[in-house]
């Protein structure tokens, strides 16, 4: 083990993070009554160039009026590529109030996207005396995201999550599929007239993960298109969160439930990961480093495999 000690996440919980346009206001109190962890309100790709300003308005609007309750607020700016995001960082933060808690930026592609957003939050926030300071959210969806994926994670205190964009993630890696997220009928091995699917998206992720919990970030699961797709849906959020994720997009309501519902540990998980810790207090009280729970090995591993658990069983519980 380095001397380095791994830097714990966020302590709050992010199952769901939904996605509405700001351009749809009709939308925003729904958003806020629904059970969904954290709400991003976009600036980007869901709005059409022409309803920019619009949206940004609608935006600022929201976040001055609507109640929000104990959700996680993030909006998510355009992308550094465009002649948008500066206008989104400054009147978010002359005109938004401090209930403002994130700002998402898509498409980063290195440690500099990040910086330059940080110095114009950070000049804005001393010119006006903003008292509550603004986190970072990032999605890796490009070749060059994922390639400095280490670097962005590491880039400024300010950032708290990274997330997967699978849809431009695919196009920049120029994949063969217009589906976001999930299985691809073509990415199958094949053994004596079988087909095997496999998980195309899964070293993205992997790699997500691994800068995330380096640098003590939320590693999250970015968007799944097919909403009317229950299973596919679920499948996808289970193996982000057995790899290591906390949670998932939804962009449509109809999937907020099923990302709680996977990001959420069961109870027979929570007892079992409780009863190994049990039984490695036992072991250590007769002087023991590992122990035999239920037929397997549980050693001091297991003891923070098991905290994990716990400690998002008693965020759920203290929500
Ligand atoms: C996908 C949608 C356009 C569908 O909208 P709509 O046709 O209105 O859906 P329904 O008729 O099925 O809606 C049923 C009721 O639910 C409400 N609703 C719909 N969407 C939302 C929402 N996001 N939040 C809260 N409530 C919502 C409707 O008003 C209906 O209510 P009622 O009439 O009272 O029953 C739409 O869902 C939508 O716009 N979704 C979000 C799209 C979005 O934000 N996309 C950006 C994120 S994904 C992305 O950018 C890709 C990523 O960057 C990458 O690269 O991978
Ligand atoms: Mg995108």
């Amino acid at each position: 083990m380095s001397f380095r000690t791994q830097p714990l996440p966020p302590a709050r919980l992010n199952r769901c993070q939904l996605f509405g346009p700001g351009s749809r206001d009709g939308l925003f109190e729904k958003m806020a009554s629904s059970a969904a962890d954290v709400i991003n309100i976009d600036l980007e790709d869901s709005v059409a160039p022409d309803d920019k300003d619009k949206a940004r308005r609608n935006t600022i609007a929201a976040i001055n009026d609507v109640d929000w309750g104990d959700k996680t607020l993030s909006v998510r700016i355009n992308g550094l590529d465009t002649p948008f995001w500066y206008r989104d960082v400054v009147d978010l933060l002359e005109q938004a109030g401090e209930r403002l808690d994130q700002i998402m930026i898509p498409k980063a592609g290195n440690a500099s996207d990040i910086y330059a957003v940080d110095a114009l939050v950070t000049a804005i926030e001393a010119a006006k005396g903003r008292s509550k300071r603004i986190n970072f959210e990032a999605i890796i969806e490009t070749s060059a995201g994922i390639c400095h994926v280490e670097e962005i994670a590491a880039s400024s205190p300010r950032l708290q999550a990274i997330s997967l964009g699978a849809a431009d993630f695919a196009a920049s890696m120029g994949m063969a599929t217009t589906g976001i997220g999930g299985t691809q009928e073509n990415y199958y091995m094949h053994h004596e007239g079988q087909k095997y699917w496999s998980d195309p998206w899964h070293w993205a992720q992997a790699n997500i993960v691994a800068a995330c919990r380096t640098h003590g970030l939320l590693p999250v699961d970015g968007p799944f298109g097919d909403f009317k797709d229950d299973e596919g849906f679920r499948a996808q959020a289970r193996r982000s969160a057995t790899l290591g994720m906390v949670g998932k997009w939804a962009i449509h309501p109809s999937q907020i439930a099923l990302a709680n519902e996977v990001f959420s540990p069961s109870e027979a998980a929570v007892t079992e990961a409780r009863e190994i810790l049990a039984a490695m207090e036992e072991a250590k009280r007769s002087g023991a480093g590992a122990t035999v729970y239920k037929g397997r090995l549980v050693d001091i591993a297991s003891i923070k495999q098991a905290e994990v658990i716990v400690r998002q069983a008693e965020m759920i519980q203290n929500k």
